[in-house]
């Protein structure tokens, strides 16, 4: 419910101002371009120093024109004066403070400046425009809000604000990652754009000093010379704002002088001190709005503004596009829910597994079946039901997402009267340490009902994969007797990855090996990858892709250690390719599981092929970072295949140690999980020392392997596994 609250503060607040927001961020980008061209361009012109005296500029300058009447710092800090020269002509310019002498023309600011700045003050109408203005910014403040509450939910706690971002889907990591990156940017532009408009419309109440003058009593005598003032003395330049000449020679005319705190009346005669007022709150206020929101004077913050600008436009962009997937997966029902035999109920946060569930719905209405989805959120009494699949993904630490919080109270409360089966989908990742656990605790539940019966074990689903929700779709249509399967081509992620044809030039045959595995090498010319990515290969048509690790050998070609399976179409069609022949694949990023670059240590776990990541991570390891790596096979027979690379690299330094865990080589079986515990001590102080672990294999192996992890984390460090995986020091890559 929070979660929700947040979401669509978020999604209402954006929605409501994304036009005045887009003009802002747009022209934002142009106008921290002008602080920066400012000051590039008067480069040359100098600068106000705490080593020049006000009195000694006023000298240079009385020496060379007949009558000065201002000088001013800007916020650039560079002087400029206002003049009538011999000519009697009026000039304002950037001088040397010392000789008075011009330097450079002041910069007008240029038509696009204008323009962009006029749109984002104003919108070119006028008070309403600022008022508009003034309303996004403050809306734009409260998104950057309620934005700050979502990364603290996601990232599991404020601590933990900073730590690193799991990897979800592109549009999310990048909203989450640059939304931290941007956040202090963002606030202070919204909060010094509310104050500028406040004060713009008098909400904040401009002030004026106003300086008691004693006039009766003011002296013309004696005279100095302006030079000769002892308060022009004191000023150095870096303090003034203004100075302003008195307007005639009467003594009651002063020198207007505004430093950077305060602001002085100075006798024009004397020198004497008439008047001083230091200036309010709002006027500090304001002047630090004006250089916080514009960027003046700093090329550096106008920097951070342009970025925050760019930034902002990526927002609107990355949050419209999930919010139209969110949108895209609206539940839509022919049936009403006591209409429907098979009830389909789906627990999901950002929409991808109401995709999957509505296309099982679809498939059963397909088949003649009265089919019914809903919201987990929606679970009440289904009265003709006689087959519950619940589709549940796990978010934030193994907790339901937003649609699914209120269903264990439902489900209590709404009892079946009739019985039932039930199947309970896990949908969730592998990178989180609770892999699918909402979908465990739901089945869990509804074992507690007597009318239920459950018709298969909970069924995981990593990382949205199309071919196990298509091998999970057969078993259960099996189970109820439907003959129903899902299309071959996955149409949630229909974006096609590029293909490529990869050349194989040396290979190993699976019947030469005891395990029947055999590795591949494959060239291509032009994708770009490293150890750790995956490869998708196409054995023979377009829709059936299987994924493999790749490992990079010494010339930088991909190494893939396959395991042939009797029935399986993809290792038989790669084992029956021949050198020189060609496959049809596509990279697949895997950034989570690259070789870490600047760990102290390293620890490889991996079982059978699981190596193959691992050989291409320790031919390029070329700063030798302590790697050790743990590897499970049958016996010294099984290690053949990768004997020649593990050994070379052991020599040159680039693996530390090699420690096998052969199953069939005793007596009593050995694993990697049982070196894990010998060596739980080294492994504690691996992670303590921000060490990172990797794990690459099968899926059994990952299991008890991150058990005795966290068992071992609990006991030496006092933490659990999912401390070190939150900080990226745990890779897994399992299958
Ligand atoms: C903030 C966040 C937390 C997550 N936590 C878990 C988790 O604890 N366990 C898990 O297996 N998957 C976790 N996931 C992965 C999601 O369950 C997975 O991406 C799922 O396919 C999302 O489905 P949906 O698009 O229907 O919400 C998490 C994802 C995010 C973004």
């Amino acid at each position: 419910m929070i979660l929700s609250f947040w979401r669509y503060s978020h999604l209402a607040l954006a929605v409501s101002s994304f036009i005045f927001i887009l003009i802002a961020s747009l022209t934002g980008i142009i106008l921290a371009v002008e602080p920066v061209s400012n000051q590039l361009e008067v480069g040359l012109a100098s600068e106000a120093t705490s080593e020049v005296s006000l009195a000694q500029t006023l000298a240079a300058l009385s020496n060379r024109y007949d009558e000065v009447l201002s000088v001013a710092v800007d916020e650039n800090d560079l002087v400029k004066a206002t003049v009538i020269d011999e000519n009697g002509d009026f000039s304002e310019f950037y001088i040397n403070p010392l000789t008075g002498e011009k330097t450079a023309d002041l910069i007008e600011s240029a038509p696009i400046y204008q323009f962009a700045t006029n749109l984002h003050r104003s919108l070119f109408l006028k008070s309403i425009g600022r008022f508009f203005v003034g309303l996004a910014s403050l809306l734009l403040f409260f998104i950057s809000v309620s934005g700050i509450a979502l990364i603290i939910r996601r990232q599991q706690g404020i601590k933990r604000f900073f730590a690193r971002v799991l990897r979800d889907n592109f549009f999310q990591y990048y909203h989450v990652y640059l939304g931290r990156l941007s956040l202090i940017p963002i606030v202070i532009i919204t909060l010094t754009g509310v104050y500028l408009s406040l004060l713009r419309f008098e909400v904040i109440p401009a002030t004026s000093l106003s300086h008691d003058v004693d006039y009766e009593n003011i002296q013309a005598e004696p005279k100095l010379a302006t030079a000769d003032f002892p308060i022009f003395n004191d000023i150095k330049l870096d303090e003034l704002r203004t100075l302003e000449f008195p307007f005639s020679d009467d003594v009651e005319d002063y020198y207007l002088v505004s430093l950077q705190s305060k602001e002085v009346l100075v006798n024009q005669f004397t020198g004497e001190v008439l008047s001083e007022l230091k200036y309010p709150f709002v006027d500090i206020a304001s002047r630090w709005s004006i250089d916080l929101h514009t960027g003046r004077g700093s090329i550096f913050w106008s920097v951070i503004l342009g970025l925050a600008s760019i930034s902002t436009l990526f927002f609107i962009y990355s949050g419209f596009a999930m919010t139209l997937r969110r949108r895209a997966s609206r539940i839509k029902n022919k049936y009403k829910k006591n209409q429907a035999k098979y009830i389909i109920l789906v627990g999901s946060e950002s929409g991808s597994t109401i995709r999957f569930a509505t296309i099982l719905h679809q498939q059963l209405l397909a088949a003649g079946q009265k089919s019914y989805l809903a919201e987990m959120n929606r679970y009440s009494e289904f009265k003709k039901m006689e087959h519950l699949i619940v589709f549940a993904a796990t978010y934030g630490v193994g907790e339901p997402p937003a649609n699914a919080k209120k269903f264990e109270k439902r489900f209590t409360k709404f009892s079946s009267k009739n019985p039932y089966s039930f199947s309970v989908v896990g949908f969730g990742s592998l990178a989180y340490s609770n892999f699918c656990q909402y979908a465990f605790d739901v089945d869990k539940l509804l074992q507690t009902d007597s009318k239920a019966h459950r018709m298969l074990e909970p069924y995981t689903i990593n990382n949205r994969s199309w071919e196990a929700f298509n091998q999970w779709v057969n078993q259960w249509g099996e189970h109820v007797g439907l003959d129903i399967s899902v299309p071959q081509e996955n149409p949630i992620t229909q974006k096609r990855k590029k293909k490529q044809s990869f050349e194989v030039i040396e290979k190993t045959e699976a019947c030469d090996s005891p395990d029947d595995t055999f590795t591949v090498t494959l060239k291509t010319d032009s994708f770009k990858f490293q150890s750790g990515d995956l490869l998708a290969v196409y054995p023979n048509d377009e829709t059936h892709e299987r994924l493999y690790s790749i490992g990079l050998n010494n010339r930088g070609e991909i190494l893939l250690s396959i395991k042939r399976h009797s029935q399986g179409l993809c290792s038989n069609y790669i084992n029956d390719l021949k050198v020189g022949e060609k496959l049809q694949a596509s990279i697949v990023k895997n950034r989570d599981f690259h070789f870490p670059k600047r760990a102290r240590k390293v620890l490889m776990i991996s079982t059978g092929t699981g190596i193959a990541p691992f050989l291409g991570m320790m031919n390029h390891n070329h700063k030798k970072i302590e790697t050790e790596l743990m590897w499970g096979g049958r016996n010294e027979a099984s290690f053949e295949l990768y004997k020649e690379v593990i050994e070379g690299n052991l020599s040159r330094g680039y693996l530390s140690k090699y420690a096998p865990a052969y199953s069939r080589a005793q007596a009593e079986k050995l694993y990697v999980q049982h070196l894990v515990k010998r060596d739980a001590e080294q492994i504690a102080a691996l992670l303590k020392a921000k060490g990172v672990i990797m794990i690459c294999g099968s899926i059994a192996m990952q299991k008890e392997v991150t058990a005795t992890l966290d068992i071992i984390c609990r006991k030496a460090n006092k933490k659990p596994l999912s401390y070190y995986q939150n900080k990226g020091q745990l890779k897994m890559d399992c299958y």
